[in-house]
Protein backbone atom coordinates (compact mmCIF):
# COMPACT_ATOMS: atom_id res chain seq x y z
CA UNK A 1 0.00 0.00 0.00
CA UNK A 2 1.00 3.37 -0.90
CA UNK A 3 1.19 6.51 1.26
CA UNK A 4 -1.68 8.11 -0.94
CA UNK A 5 -3.37 5.31 -0.64
CA UNK A 6 -3.02 5.35 3.28
CA UNK A 7 -4.23 8.76 3.74
CA UNK A 8 -7.28 8.30 1.41
CA UNK A 9 -8.77 5.47 3.74
CA UNK A 10 -7.19 7.04 7.01
CA UNK A 11 -9.44 10.47 6.38
CA UNK A 12 -12.15 9.02 4.30
CA UNK A 13 -12.42 5.18 4.36
CA UNK A 14 -12.12 5.46 8.31
CA UNK A 15 -14.45 7.83 9.06
CA UNK A 16 -17.26 6.48 6.54
CA UNK A 17 -16.67 2.96 8.12
CA UNK A 18 -16.29 1.23 5.16
CA UNK A 19 -17.85 -2.20 4.48
CA UNK A 20 -15.78 -3.65 1.61
CA UNK A 21 -12.49 -3.04 0.19
CA UNK A 22 -12.16 -3.85 -3.39
CA UNK A 23 -8.15 -4.51 -4.05
CA UNK A 24 -7.35 -4.29 -7.27
CA UNK A 25 -5.05 -6.81 -9.71
CA UNK A 26 -4.73 -9.02 -6.27
CA UNK A 27 -1.98 -11.26 -7.71
CA UNK A 28 -1.31 -13.82 -4.38
CA UNK A 29 -2.54 -13.87 -0.92
CA UNK A 30 0.37 -12.13 0.17
CA UNK A 31 -1.98 -9.05 -1.09
CA UNK A 32 -4.65 -9.66 0.57
CA UNK A 33 -2.48 -10.18 4.08
CA UNK A 34 -0.83 -6.67 3.73
CA UNK A 35 -4.02 -5.26 3.03
CA UNK A 36 -5.63 -6.46 6.20
CA UNK A 37 -2.71 -5.77 7.91
CA UNK A 38 -2.87 -2.28 6.89
CA UNK A 39 -6.48 -1.59 7.68
CA UNK A 40 -6.11 -3.19 11.40
CA UNK A 41 -4.22 0.05 11.98
CA UNK A 42 -7.40 2.16 11.37
CA UNK A 43 -9.43 1.35 13.87
CA UNK A 44 -12.90 0.44 12.70
CA UNK A 45 -11.63 -0.53 9.59
CA UNK A 46 -10.39 -3.88 10.47
CA UNK A 47 -13.79 -4.48 9.93
CA UNK A 48 -14.21 -3.89 6.61
CA UNK A 49 -14.18 -7.14 4.31
CA UNK A 50 -11.47 -7.56 2.04
CA UNK A 51 -12.38 -8.70 -1.75
CA UNK A 52 -9.72 -9.64 -3.85
CA UNK A 53 -9.87 -8.51 -7.53
CA UNK A 54 -9.22 -10.86 -9.84
CA UNK A 55 -8.09 -9.32 -13.19
CA UNK A 56 -4.86 -10.84 -14.98
CA UNK A 57 -3.18 -14.62 -14.55
CA UNK A 58 -1.09 -14.22 -11.98
CA UNK A 59 -4.19 -13.45 -9.71
CA UNK A 60 -5.72 -16.50 -11.49
CA UNK A 61 -2.80 -19.44 -10.91
CA UNK A 62 -2.77 -18.34 -7.56
CA UNK A 63 -7.00 -18.62 -6.88
CA UNK A 64 -6.77 -21.13 -4.22
CA UNK A 65 -4.28 -19.46 -1.60
CA UNK A 66 -6.30 -16.17 -2.23
CA UNK A 67 -9.45 -16.93 -1.75
CA UNK A 68 -8.59 -19.13 1.46
CA UNK A 69 -7.44 -14.99 2.55
CA UNK A 70 -9.75 -12.64 0.91
CA UNK A 71 -13.60 -12.68 2.20
CA UNK A 72 -14.78 -12.26 -0.98
CA UNK A 73 -13.92 -12.79 -4.89
CA UNK A 74 -14.27 -10.06 -7.61
CA UNK A 75 -13.84 -11.67 -10.94
CA UNK A 76 -12.89 -8.86 -13.27
CA UNK A 77 -14.21 -10.17 -16.47
CA UNK A 78 -13.00 -7.08 -18.35
CA UNK A 79 -9.39 -7.17 -17.70
CA UNK A 80 -9.01 -11.09 -17.49
CA UNK A 81 -10.99 -11.08 -20.78
CA UNK A 82 -7.61 -9.08 -22.27
CA UNK A 83 -5.37 -11.24 -20.24
CA UNK A 84 -7.24 -14.49 -21.54
CA UNK A 85 -7.53 -16.43 -24.66
CA UNK A 86 -11.38 -15.15 -25.01
CA UNK A 87 -12.52 -19.17 -25.29
CA UNK A 88 -10.66 -19.81 -21.17
CA UNK A 89 -13.39 -17.25 -19.84
CA UNK A 90 -16.33 -19.40 -19.32
CA UNK A 91 -14.60 -21.90 -17.81
CA UNK A 92 -12.53 -19.40 -15.37
CA UNK A 93 -15.63 -18.22 -14.38
CA UNK A 94 -17.83 -21.77 -13.72
CA UNK A 95 -14.46 -23.17 -11.65
CA UNK A 96 -13.67 -19.79 -9.64
CA UNK A 97 -17.68 -19.20 -8.68
CA UNK A 98 -17.79 -22.77 -7.86
CA UNK A 99 -14.86 -22.88 -5.47
CA UNK A 100 -16.43 -19.70 -4.21
CA UNK A 101 -19.67 -21.33 -3.65
CA UNK A 102 -17.82 -24.37 -2.06
CA UNK A 103 -16.03 -21.80 0.71
CA UNK A 104 -19.18 -19.77 1.58
CA UNK A 105 -17.61 -16.75 0.16
CA UNK A 106 -19.08 -14.64 -1.99
CA UNK A 107 -18.34 -14.24 -5.49
CA UNK A 108 -18.91 -10.85 -7.64
CA UNK A 109 -19.02 -10.90 -11.53
CA UNK A 110 -17.98 -7.36 -13.98
CA UNK A 111 -18.90 -6.24 -16.79
CA UNK A 112 -22.25 -7.94 -17.78
CA UNK A 113 -24.29 -5.46 -19.37
CA UNK A 114 -21.56 -2.95 -21.50
CA UNK A 115 -24.39 -2.33 -25.04
CA UNK A 116 -26.65 -0.74 -22.06
CA UNK A 117 -24.00 2.00 -21.48
CA UNK A 118 -25.96 3.59 -25.03
CA UNK A 119 -29.33 0.92 -25.04
CA UNK A 120 -32.16 0.57 -24.02
CA UNK A 121 -32.10 -3.26 -24.05
CA UNK A 122 -29.24 -5.54 -23.61
CA UNK A 123 -27.64 -7.74 -26.58
CA UNK A 124 -29.65 -11.37 -26.18
CA UNK A 125 -25.64 -12.66 -25.78
CA UNK A 126 -25.26 -10.26 -22.39
CA UNK A 127 -29.10 -11.22 -21.15
CA UNK A 128 -28.24 -14.65 -21.11
CA UNK A 129 -24.74 -14.17 -19.83
CA UNK A 130 -26.18 -12.24 -16.73
CA UNK A 131 -29.02 -15.84 -15.84
CA UNK A 132 -25.82 -17.84 -16.44
CA UNK A 133 -23.45 -15.82 -14.01
CA UNK A 134 -26.08 -16.67 -11.24
CA UNK A 135 -26.69 -20.03 -12.62
CA UNK A 136 -23.34 -20.46 -12.15
CA UNK A 137 -23.27 -19.09 -8.54
CA UNK A 138 -22.46 -16.27 -8.15
CA UNK A 139 -23.57 -13.71 -5.45
CA UNK A 140 -23.72 -10.63 -6.60
CA UNK A 141 -22.92 -8.32 -10.35
CA UNK A 142 -21.22 -5.11 -10.39
CA UNK A 143 -22.56 -2.84 -12.82
CA UNK A 144 -19.46 -0.48 -14.60
CA UNK A 145 -19.57 1.94 -17.07
CA UNK A 146 -23.51 1.12 -17.88
CA UNK A 147 -24.14 3.31 -14.02
CA UNK A 148 -21.17 5.08 -14.06
CA UNK A 149 -21.60 7.04 -16.99
CA UNK A 150 -24.88 5.32 -19.06
CA UNK A 151 -27.75 6.73 -20.30
CA UNK A 152 -30.11 4.24 -19.01
CA UNK A 153 -28.62 3.70 -15.52
CA UNK A 154 -32.05 3.11 -13.80
CA UNK A 155 -32.95 0.83 -16.58
CA UNK A 156 -30.10 -1.01 -17.16
CA UNK A 157 -30.51 -1.86 -12.51
CA UNK A 158 -34.01 -3.13 -13.51
CA UNK A 159 -33.19 -5.42 -16.08
CA UNK A 160 -30.51 -7.04 -14.78
CA UNK A 161 -32.32 -7.60 -11.45
CA UNK A 162 -35.06 -9.27 -13.58
CA UNK A 163 -32.78 -11.49 -15.34
CA UNK A 164 -31.24 -12.21 -11.71
CA UNK A 165 -35.01 -13.39 -10.31
CA UNK A 166 -35.70 -15.64 -13.49
CA UNK A 167 -32.72 -17.30 -13.44
CA UNK A 168 -33.01 -17.76 -9.57
CA UNK A 169 -35.85 -19.77 -10.06
CA UNK A 170 -34.52 -22.18 -12.00
CA UNK A 171 -31.55 -22.31 -10.41
CA UNK A 172 -31.32 -26.55 -9.79
CA UNK A 173 -30.86 -25.81 -6.10
CA UNK A 174 -31.57 -30.10 -5.14
CA UNK A 175 -28.47 -30.54 -7.17
CA UNK A 176 -26.78 -27.56 -5.71
CA UNK A 177 -27.55 -28.82 -2.07
CA UNK A 178 -26.31 -32.48 -3.32
CA UNK A 179 -22.68 -31.38 -4.09
CA UNK A 180 -22.36 -29.13 -1.35
CA UNK A 181 -22.82 -31.97 1.38
CA UNK A 182 -20.87 -34.06 -0.35
CA UNK A 183 -18.21 -31.89 -0.91
CA UNK A 184 -18.17 -30.50 2.95
CA UNK A 185 -17.97 -34.51 3.82
CA UNK A 186 -18.46 -36.06 7.56
CA UNK A 187 -18.16 -35.76 10.21
CA UNK A 188 -19.45 -32.25 9.54
CA UNK A 189 -19.13 -29.62 12.48
CA UNK A 190 -22.02 -28.91 14.47
CA UNK A 191 -22.86 -25.06 12.63
CA UNK A 192 -22.85 -26.69 9.69
CA UNK A 193 -25.05 -29.49 10.15
CA UNK A 194 -27.63 -26.90 11.68
CA UNK A 195 -27.29 -24.89 8.80
CA UNK A 196 -27.87 -27.24 5.94
CA UNK A 197 -30.77 -28.88 8.37
CA UNK A 198 -32.30 -25.70 8.02
CA UNK A 199 -32.07 -25.58 4.56
CA UNK A 200 -33.49 -28.85 3.95
CA UNK A 201 -36.33 -28.53 6.61
CA UNK A 202 -37.15 -24.99 4.87
CA UNK A 203 -37.48 -26.68 1.35
CA UNK A 204 -39.33 -29.77 2.51
CA UNK A 205 -42.24 -27.48 4.68
CA UNK A 206 -42.33 -25.06 2.04
CA UNK A 207 -41.35 -22.69 4.47
CA UNK A 208 -41.91 -19.02 2.94
CA UNK A 209 -38.81 -17.60 4.88
CA UNK A 210 -35.54 -18.93 6.88
CA UNK A 211 -35.09 -16.47 9.84
CA UNK A 212 -31.61 -16.89 11.50
CA UNK A 213 -30.23 -15.22 14.61
CA UNK A 214 -26.84 -13.91 14.39
CA UNK A 215 -24.24 -11.46 16.12
CA UNK A 216 -21.21 -12.34 13.78
CA UNK A 217 -23.15 -12.43 10.74
CA UNK A 218 -21.53 -16.47 10.32
CA UNK A 219 -24.39 -18.64 10.64
CA UNK A 220 -26.82 -17.03 8.20
CA UNK A 221 -24.04 -17.06 6.00
CA UNK A 222 -23.30 -20.66 6.60
CA UNK A 223 -27.02 -20.74 5.64
CA UNK A 224 -26.87 -19.21 2.42
CA UNK A 225 -24.23 -21.05 1.40
CA UNK A 226 -26.78 -23.99 0.78
CA UNK A 227 -28.62 -21.65 -1.35
CA UNK A 228 -31.99 -22.34 0.09
CA UNK A 229 -35.29 -21.16 -2.59
CA UNK A 230 -36.63 -18.70 0.04
CA UNK A 231 -35.00 -15.79 1.33
CA UNK A 232 -33.11 -15.71 4.70
CA UNK A 233 -33.95 -13.04 6.88
CA UNK A 234 -30.60 -12.45 9.11
CA UNK A 235 -31.69 -11.08 12.65
CA UNK A 236 -28.25 -9.50 13.63
CA UNK A 237 -28.16 -8.97 17.45
CA UNK A 238 -25.85 -6.42 18.69
CA UNK A 239 -23.62 -7.17 21.31
CA UNK A 240 -22.16 -4.09 23.55
CA UNK A 241 -18.26 -3.75 23.15
CA UNK A 242 -15.83 -1.41 24.49
CA UNK A 243 -11.97 -0.37 23.34
CA UNK A 244 -11.55 0.88 27.26
CA UNK A 245 -12.84 4.58 26.13
CA UNK A 246 -16.06 4.27 24.81
CA UNK A 247 -18.82 1.96 24.73
CA UNK A 248 -20.65 0.91 21.71
CA UNK A 249 -22.57 -2.00 19.85
CA UNK A 250 -21.02 -4.37 17.27
CA UNK A 251 -23.81 -5.31 14.39
CA UNK A 252 -24.21 -2.64 11.75
CA UNK A 253 -20.99 -3.29 9.77
CA UNK A 254 -22.21 -7.20 10.41
CA UNK A 255 -26.02 -6.21 8.82
CA UNK A 256 -24.68 -4.09 6.02
CA UNK A 257 -22.27 -6.26 4.88
CA UNK A 258 -24.62 -10.01 4.60
CA UNK A 259 -26.28 -7.63 1.83
CA UNK A 260 -24.08 -8.74 -0.58
CA UNK A 261 -24.41 -12.50 -0.04
CA UNK A 262 -27.38 -13.99 -2.14
CA UNK A 263 -30.39 -14.24 -0.36
CA UNK A 264 -29.47 -12.56 2.54
CA UNK A 265 -32.09 -10.27 4.07
CA UNK A 266 -30.26 -8.57 7.32
CA UNK A 267 -32.07 -6.81 10.09
CA UNK A 268 -30.77 -5.29 12.93
CA UNK A 269 -32.67 -6.05 16.29
CA UNK A 270 -33.41 -3.24 19.02
CA UNK A 271 -29.89 -3.23 20.96
CA UNK A 272 -31.99 -2.91 24.30
CA UNK A 273 -32.80 -6.45 23.74
CA UNK A 274 -30.09 -8.35 26.30
CA UNK A 275 -27.33 -10.35 23.44
CA UNK A 276 -27.93 -13.42 26.16
CA UNK A 277 -30.37 -16.21 23.75
CA UNK A 278 -33.21 -16.23 27.10
CA UNK A 279 -36.44 -17.78 25.60
CA UNK A 280 -37.75 -14.33 26.72
CA UNK A 281 -35.47 -12.47 24.47
CA UNK A 282 -36.08 -15.12 21.46
CA UNK A 283 -39.52 -14.60 21.57
CA UNK A 284 -39.54 -10.70 21.73
CA UNK A 285 -36.74 -10.96 18.75
CA UNK A 286 -38.54 -13.08 16.70
CA UNK A 287 -42.02 -11.46 16.66
CA UNK A 288 -40.39 -8.15 15.64
CA UNK A 289 -38.56 -10.25 12.47
CA UNK A 290 -41.89 -11.54 11.96
CA UNK A 291 -43.71 -8.66 12.25
CA UNK A 292 -41.04 -7.19 9.68
CA UNK A 293 -41.15 -10.04 7.02
CA UNK A 294 -44.67 -9.53 6.96
CA UNK A 295 -44.82 -5.69 6.15
CA UNK A 296 -41.92 -6.56 3.83
CA UNK A 297 -44.67 -8.81 2.04
CA UNK A 298 -42.06 -12.08 2.47
CA UNK A 299 -44.38 -13.97 5.04
CA UNK A 300 -48.09 -14.12 4.83
CA UNK A 301 -51.01 -15.37 7.21
CA UNK A 302 -50.73 -19.00 7.29
CA UNK A 303 -47.24 -19.45 6.31
CA UNK A 304 -44.61 -21.70 7.83
CA UNK A 305 -41.34 -20.19 8.48
CA UNK A 306 -37.65 -22.44 9.71
CA UNK A 307 -36.33 -20.02 12.82
CA UNK A 308 -32.54 -20.92 14.26
CA UNK A 309 -31.47 -19.65 16.97
CA UNK A 310 -29.79 -20.64 20.12
CA UNK A 311 -31.88 -21.69 23.05
CA UNK A 312 -29.70 -21.62 26.18
CA UNK A 313 -26.34 -23.25 25.02
CA UNK A 314 -27.97 -25.22 22.25
CA UNK A 315 -28.56 -24.69 18.59
CA UNK A 316 -31.87 -25.46 17.93
CA UNK A 317 -33.90 -25.53 14.18
CA UNK A 318 -37.67 -24.88 14.58
CA UNK A 319 -40.77 -24.93 11.88
CA UNK A 320 -43.51 -22.58 13.20
CA UNK A 321 -46.80 -22.53 11.51
CA UNK A 322 -48.69 -18.89 11.41
CA UNK A 323 -52.30 -18.16 12.60
CA UNK A 324 -52.16 -14.86 11.17
N1 LIG B 1 -27.77 -13.62 20.00
C1 LIG B 1 -28.27 -14.80 19.63
N2 LIG B 1 -29.46 -15.23 20.12
C2 LIG B 1 -29.97 -16.43 19.76
N3 LIG B 1 -29.36 -17.27 18.92
C3 LIG B 1 -28.18 -16.91 18.39
C4 LIG B 1 -27.56 -15.66 18.71
N4 LIG B 1 -26.39 -15.56 18.03
C5 LIG B 1 -26.27 -16.72 17.33
N5 LIG B 1 -27.33 -17.53 17.53
C6 LIG B 1 -27.55 -18.88 17.00
O1 LIG B 1 -26.56 -19.67 17.62
C7 LIG B 1 -26.06 -20.70 16.75
C8 LIG B 1 -24.56 -20.60 16.67
O2 LIG B 1 -24.23 -19.42 15.98
P1 LIG B 1 -22.76 -18.80 15.85
O3 LIG B 1 -22.23 -19.03 14.47
O4 LIG B 1 -21.93 -19.25 17.00
O5 LIG B 1 -23.13 -17.26 16.04
P2 LIG B 1 -22.76 -16.10 15.05
O6 LIG B 1 -23.56 -16.29 13.80
O7 LIG B 1 -23.12 -14.86 15.79
O8 LIG B 1 -21.27 -16.24 14.83
C9 LIG B 1 -26.82 -20.50 15.44
O9 LIG B 1 -27.91 -21.38 15.45
C10 LIG B 1 -27.33 -19.06 15.52
O10 LIG B 1 -28.54 -18.92 14.78
C1 LIG C 1 -11.95 -3.08 -13.90
C2 LIG C 1 -13.17 -3.46 -13.62
O1 LIG C 1 -13.73 -4.59 -14.05
P1 LIG C 1 -13.45 -5.22 -15.46
O2 LIG C 1 -12.04 -5.69 -15.46
O3 LIG C 1 -14.42 -6.35 -15.52
O4 LIG C 1 -13.70 -4.14 -16.45
C3 LIG C 1 -14.00 -2.69 -12.70
O5 LIG C 1 -15.20 -2.94 -12.67
O6 LIG C 1 -13.43 -1.88 -11.95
Amino acid sequence: MSMPHFQVMKKWGAPNKIDFLSLSYTRHAEDVRQAREFLSKLGDLSQTLIFAKIENVEGLNHFDEILEEADGIILSRGNLGIDLPPEKVFLFQKSALHKCNMAGKPAVVTRVVDSMTDNLRPTRAEATDVANAVLDGSDAILLGAETLRGLYPVETISTVGRICAEAEKVFNQDLYFKRTVKYVGEPMTHLESIASSAVRAAIKVKASVIICFTSSGRAARLIAKYRPTMPVLSVVIPRLKTNQLKWSFTGAFEARQSLIVRGLFPMLADPRHPAESTSTTNESVLKVALDHGKASGVIKSHDRVVVCQKVGDSSVVKIIELDD
